[in-house]
């Protein structure tokens, strides 16, 4: 299973030092939605550029012109962009048709959609390289939060599939259990007080 440190965070500044930090430890290196937002491509081009090694995963979380967001992003580096699943399968195949013109990839987030496994399976049919079972900031704050459903829907979808919703040191274990591709840990790493401890001991629970 494959380690994906998501930095959401608002400035390419903090996000070129926790990467630093980080990357030994890490496969993928997520920029978050807000840090997107906040420095735009340019953010993506630096932590590349950096990184030349990692897989760079740009969280566009896209819900319209899947070909020309992916199209941007890839330009600038990225070679994983989200787009979100609750879109038109024509916004995701658009997505798809620009990650195959760069040779990178498509991730579906399932965030908010009901149903995850029966939309995964219909995603990866139109070319999503894999779905992310997704739990956000929001979802995760609410009373009696488990990743509990998100690695039964995982095991449901019979399709390759990343775990992202709080995923920590002591969860992790239960994520790779499930059969997930990649585990993706933001805030167990980003609030540690050491990244680079936080991102190797996920990677030792691992293995
Ligand atoms: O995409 C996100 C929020 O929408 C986060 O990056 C993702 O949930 C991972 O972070 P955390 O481990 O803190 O949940």
């Amino acid at each position: 299973m494959k380690l994906q440190f998501a930095m959401d965070t608002l400035t390419t500044a903090s996000a070129l030092e926790w990467a630093a930090a980080a990357a030994p430890h890490v496969d993928i290196l997520e920029l978050g939605t807000p840090l997107i937002k906040s420095e735009g491509l340019a953010a993506i081009t630096a932590i590349k550029e950096a990184h030349p090694d990692k897989t760079v995963f740009a969280d566009l979380k896209t819900m319209d012109a899947g070909e020309l967001e992916a199209d941007i992003a890839f330009a600038a580096g990225a070679d994983l962009v989200t787009v979100l699943g609750s879109a038109g399968d024509s916004t995701i195949a658009g997505a798809v048709k620009a990650a195959q013109a760069h040779g990178k990839g498509v991730v579906v987030d399932l965030i908010g959609v009901a149903d995850k496994p029966a939309r995964a399976r219909e995603v990866v049919a139109l070319g999503a390289t894999f779905v992310e079972m997704h739990a956000g900031l929001d979802e995760q704050a609410e009373d009696g939060y488990t990743l509990d459903t998100l690695l039964r829907d995982g095991k449901d979808a019979g399709a390759p599939f990343s775990v992202a919703g709080g995923v920590s040191v002591d969860s992790i274990g239960s994520v790779q259990a499930s059969g997930a591709d990649v585990a993706v840990a933001g805030s167990a790493i980003y609030s540690a007080p050491d990244i680079a401890a936080a991102a190797a001991a996920l990677r030792a629970a691992i293995g």
